[in-house]
């Protein structure tokens, strides 16, 4: 028995999946609070995960009706970028600051011309610095709280958080550490002069996390922690990875020729290689994977986020929310939403707001302004798409995941935009699923057990979750699309 853990956005989630078997016995989450302030201020305490995660483990083992005492290994994702400052006796010397973050984008601007611009980023890093990764952060909390900064004594993500706190060691993996800004994405190692200038008075020998290759063990789950979950005293936890790494391996996506798209609070697309990808485009993230490859992905910040929003406003619960979307003619008579609430990624524009354009008396209708938004977010992943290129070429099918995925009209909004066909899993989180393969892969390695053979055993779609382009559709999508782009460019400028 393998238990995988996701600690998202909003919640932490856990599943029990039984390997011999072939089954997924058991599923369970608990939300999180977000703290949100003024300058795009988004923080989170990882008190709450921890929470989180051992509230979600009882519920999960209970319904899988599985005895703790069966689990042999722990695999963990979470949301990736977070700063997880930690002092010398382990405990954070200021709140994660999150992925979502936009508080440090003047501080990111700042490092990028120390670093030479994106042409010197890539070439230190492999991808060009975001104001939603680690760097900033560190940078920003030297700047605005000097004194937690002085305490800091090891610098982790979240996923790296509650590998901590299950084994007691301070490490980390390729995948997640990817998103730092700190990172050498294709030679997979720390950039220590990077670091230096960020954090001149920290000793990255010490601060940074052991790098571990994704099949290795972060460890076994410390006494005190198996005695209060209940497990076995040789329990495995694996390398575990950011939630979009483990959400490819939930989807199978670790060999060429898939695509993995994520509605969560976040919206993803990524496409597995297995060389270093050096796309020089500045929004592609050119990660790598959490199985020893690549990832290369593209995030934009406003998914169900933006949906929740707009949802919340008219007091809609989740499917009279969908009924509304499906009630209104696709391009929404003319409405066009640049939902960037949260600022954006991509395109880039951390300090943007939402735009509600082309209203008129005639169509400024509830249903127009709900699909709106859906198709707005969904645009802006189409864009997205499209700057990944050649890296998405000959992937002929989409693996949807994330929340927004169980709603029927988003499937086919994301099939009919992208002009794809879409399939979910049977699992609603894959990447706590994708926690507990690589689990198993690391518990049974040496006997032989491959990464690949586990997937294709237990990553299993769902046949009535498929959604099929319709060339209509895809026609009329079109059309509503290059008006989203257009509008993009008139508001922003060029945006690619
Ligand atoms: N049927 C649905 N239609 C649209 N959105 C949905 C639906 N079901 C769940 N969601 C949204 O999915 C989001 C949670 O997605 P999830 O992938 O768990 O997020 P995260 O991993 O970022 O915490 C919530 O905002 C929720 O409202
Ligand atoms: O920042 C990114 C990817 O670069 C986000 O995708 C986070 O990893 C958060 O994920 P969700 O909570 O939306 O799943």
């Amino acid at each position: 028995m393998y238990i995988g853990v996701d600690c998202g956005t909003q919640s932490t989630k856990v599943v029990v999946v039984d390997v011999e078997q072939g089954l997924i016995r058991g599923e369970a989450s608990r939300p999180h609070h977000l703290d949100e302030g003024e300058n795009g201020r988004r923080e989170q305490a990882p008190s709450e995960w921890l929470a989180a995660l051992k509230g979600a483990f009882f519920e999960a083992l209970e319904r899988a009706d599985v005895d703790a005492r069966q689990v042999r290994g722990i695999g963990v994702s979470g949301q990736q970028h977070g700063m997880v400052a930690l002092d010398a006796e382990g405990e954070p010397v200021y709140p994660a600051k999150l992925w979502c973050d936009t508080e440090t984008s003047a501080h990111n601007s700042d490092l990028m011309a120390r670093l030479g611009g994106e042409t010197g980023c890539l070439e230190k890093l492999g991808l060009v610095l975001q104001t939603g990764y680690t760097a900033s952060k560190v940078a920003w909390l030297r700047d605005h709280h000097p004194d937690a900064y002085r305490r800091i004594d090891s610098l982790l993500l979240p996923h790296d958080y509650l590998n901590f706190w299950l084994t007691g060691n301070r490490v980390t993996e390729a995948g997640d550490a990817s998103g730092t800004g700190y990172f050498d994405t294709q030679r997979r190692r720390w950039r220590l002069d990077v670091f230096a200038e960020i954090a001149p008075e920290l000793d990255a020998q010490r601060v940074l996390p052991r790098l571990l290759e994704a099949h290795e063990p972060a460890g076994v789950v410390q006494s005190a922690v198996a005695a209060e979950l209940g497990l076995a005293d040789d329990v495995v936890v694996s390398s575990g990875g950011g939630d979009n790494m483990l959400g490819a391996i939930g989807t199978g996506n670790i060999t060429p020729g898939l695509i993995t798209l994520s509605l969560g609070t976040s919206g993803t697309v990524c496409a597995y290689s297995p060389a270093p990808v050096v796309c020089d485009n500045a929004m592609v993230a050119n990660f790598c994977s959490s199985t020893g490859g690549w990832l290369p992905l593209i995030c934009t910040m406003n998914v169900t986020s933006a949906t929740t929003r707009v949802r919340e406003l008219f007091g809609l619960d989740l499917d009279a929310f969908g009924e509304c979307v499906a009630s209104a003619p696709i391009g929404a008579e003319g409405v066009t939403v640049l939902p960037f609430f949260n600022g954006e990624r991509v395109p880039m524009l951390p300090e943007a707001s939402a735009d509600f354009l082309g209203l008129t008396s005639l169509n400024t209708t509830q249903a127009n302004l709900c699909r709106a938004v859906m198709e707005g977010a969904t645009f802006g992943l189409r864009y997205g798409l499209e700057l990944l290129g050649d890296l998405t070429a000959g992937a002929s099918q989409i693996r949807l995941i994330g929340g927004g995925a169980k709603s029927a009209v988003w499937r086919q909004m994301v099939a009919d935009i992208t002009n794809t066909q879409v399939i979910c899993p049977e699992i609603t989180d894959a990447a706590a699923l994708g926690g507990a393969l690589q689990a198993a892969w690391c518990d049974q390695r040496e006997v032989g057990v491959t990464l690949d053979a586990l997937c294709e055993r237990l990553v299993t779609l769902d046949a009535q979750s498929q959604a099929d382009p319709d060339p209509a559709r895809v026609a009329a999508y079109q059309t509503a699309y290059s008006r989203y782009y257009r509008a993009l460019n008139q508001r922003h400028g060029q945006t690619d």
